[in-house]
């Protein structure tokens, strides 16, 4: 059993000419915790996921992965034990992949090398056995030798969260994987994610994609942490409504959240079809 954390932040700040990304981030992962990480355009959440995967560290403050620090370890061999999922270019580059012309196998197989192009003399047959495995357990099983690049969305992002499984990683970081899916898609690979065993952040911007199984969450605005803690003291409206900028009512139901915009119009109307005198009932926005 491990005993450091999975993560663990000590007032990281990233820095580019001119500019705090992110400034003095404390956290800790703990193995075995499931997080969401959310918050607005341009809140830093990649920018922390970047520090998390071994992609870039600190401009000052320390950060450690899988109880090693960044900056005294080989940032590569860290990464082969970090399951990443990305569609953006800035922490997974697909470009080689694609011009390749790599199947779905190939694919989840340069998860086992870390690699953004298959390198064939690593991979026997143990390796091709756990990548087919790995893409009929997402439901991707006759996938295997389709061009990636012909993959739909929801095809593709199953394929990438299969090809960070591959290493068994001991942690998986998953940066917005919902990106362009449809709804069934998007509920697909929320169940997907539902059965991962590893240690798990997930990065997004929308509350009905945060699986039921999260037992962490963060929330991230101006580069700094706004909140974090267990999921159900963290996503209130309250926090939210601060978090976003915006008065928001937020359900929780069957394990999953939901938010909306307060409307009082709509809530007017909806207490007056309900038979409500309106300034009868108290207002519940939080
Ligand atoms: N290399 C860079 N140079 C300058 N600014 C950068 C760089 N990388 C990121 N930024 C800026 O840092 C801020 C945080 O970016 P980041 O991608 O981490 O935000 P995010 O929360 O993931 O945003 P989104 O939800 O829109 O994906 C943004 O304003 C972005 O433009």
């Amino acid at each position: 059993m491990e005993t450091s954390p999975a993560l663990e932040f000590d007032d990281v700040t990233i820095r580019v000419v001119g500019r705090t990304l992110i400034s003095e981030v404390a956290w800790k992962v703990a193995h075995g915790e499931h997080w969401v990480v959310l918050g607005p355009n341009g809140a830093g959440k990649t920018t922390l996921l970047s520090v998390a995967s071994a992609v870039q560290h600190p401009s000052s403050g320390a950060a450690w992965v899988l109880g090693h620090r960044l900056g005294r370890v080989d940032m590569r061999e860290l990464r082969s034990r970090i399951g990443l999922v990305a569609a953006g270019r800035r922490l997974v580059d697909e470009a080689l992949m694609e011009e390749e012309g790599a199947t779905a196998e190939a694919v989840v197989l340069t998860g086992h090398t870390g690699t953004s192009v298959p390198l064939w003399d690593r991979y026997g047959p143990a390796e091709r056995e756990r990548a087919s495995t790995l893409l009929a357990s997402l439901g991707c099983g006759d996938l295997a030798q389709r061009p990636f690049t012909v993959c739909s969305q929801g095809e593709r992002a199953r394929i990438r969260v299969a090809r960070a499984l591959m290493g068994d990683p001991g942690i998986v970081l998953l940066d917005e994987p919902f990106a362009g899916l449809d709804l069934p898609a998007r509920e697909d690979l929320i169940e997907a994610l539902e059965g991962l065993k590893p240690t798990s952040v997930l990065v997004t911007h929308h509350l009905e994609e945060v699986p039921a199984t999260t037992t962490h969450a963060l929330l991230v605005k101006g580069g700094g942490v706004l909140a974090q803690g267990p999921v159900e003291e963290i996503l209130t409206g309250e926090n939210l409504s601060e978090c976003f900028g915006r008065r928001l009512l937020v359900d929780h139901s069957d394990g999953r959240w939901h938010a909306r915009a307060h409307n009082p119009r709509a809530r007017a109307a909806a207490d007056r079809a309900a038979g409500w005198i309106p300034g009868a009932a108290p207002e519940t926005a939080f």
